[in-house]
């Protein structure tokens, strides 16, 4: 069931209408073949707007991975289609960057900090100068502009995580993908990580799909939960989040409007 026509961020001004960025229209995928065949997502579809920050959640093993990469041009699905900007995606797109739970891997312990977010800005074809400025301002909103010349490994959990997050910002991307992205790292680190993000969402306007385990989080940082069924999965309900900004981790999580979404979204899951 799925059971929102929402109004998205981006079209609160009768004037502006939405933009559509992100078109998930029945996406099906299987794993194996034959009698090993594991079917996990049945029938996905929802729609992303311009601007807009949506989070999913859904039990474990739905397929939120699965889905994330089918978005990201990773993994064509067996039915269905995903449309960025009205464009298929069957390979990863340009204006669309990544950042996934592990950020461990995700930098190159060889290279700076200041290394790591300049290499996806080789393949823009600026000048070298001009790409060590877009590092840097990137390092920058994510508050590591004092450790441009750090290594990874000389680096905190939740510092690499930042490092992560500049180098997928600075590419500017229309849509930021982030799986599980702070499931690694302690709680406060977490929420200053949420923190950031929003932030970052304000700053560069961009439109962000966000996977999660933590429902808390989920309702924090959305402006709709997508919530998923169990395999074979499909959408169960997308909720609109309607709690006022700037939200604020002491005084949003406080408000009975918030511990009553979070509550639906645990009863869905749990259903
Ligand atoms: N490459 C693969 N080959 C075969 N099976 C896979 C593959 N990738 C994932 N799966 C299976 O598909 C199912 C969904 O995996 P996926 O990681 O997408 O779910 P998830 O909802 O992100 O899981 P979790 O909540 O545990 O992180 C799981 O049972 C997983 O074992």
């Amino acid at each position: 069931m799925t059971t929102s026509t929402t109004t998205p961020a981006a079209a609160t001004d009768p004037d502006v209408p939405a933009r559509l960025t992100l078109d998930v229209r029945a996406v099906a995928k299987s794993y194996g073949h034959g009698s090993a065949s594991r079917h996990i997502l049945a029938d996905v579809t929802f729609t992303v707007h311009q601007g807009e920050f949506v989070t999913v959640v859904g039990p474990s093993g739905a397929g939120k991975t699965t889905l994330l990469r089918c978005l990201a041009g990773l993994l064509s699905p067996d039915a269905g289609e995903v449309a960025l900007e009205g464009e298929n995606v069957t390979a990863p797109p340009k204006g669309l960057a990544l950042v996934f739970q592990d950020y461990s891997r995700s930098l190159l312990p060889w290279m700076s900090v200041l290394g790591n977010v300049m290499l996806p800005l080789r393949r823009s074809g600026l000048k070298r100068t001009e790409r060590h400025r877009i590092a840097e301002q990137a390092l920058q909103a994510v508050g590591l502009a004092h450790a441009t010349n750090l290594y990874p490994w000389q680096m905190s959990g939740g510092m690499q995580q930042r490092a992560a997050i500049a180098r997928a910002v600075a590419c500017r991307p229309e849509v930021l993908l982030m799986d599980e992205p702070f499931a690694s790292v302690d709680a406060q680190t977490r929420a200053d990580l949420e923190d950031l993000m929003l932030r970052l969402r304000e700053e560069l306007g961009m439109t962000v799909v966000l996977v999660t385990h933590d429902i808390d989080e989920a309702v924090y940082l959305a402006d709709r939960v997508i919530v998923l069924s169990g395999a074979p999965t499909s959408v169960t309900e997308i909720i609109q989040v309607p709690l006022p900004g700037p939200r604020d981790q002491l005084h949003t999580k406080l408000e009975p409007a918030f511990a009553e979404l979070r509550a639906h979204v645990l009863g869905l899951i749990r259903r």
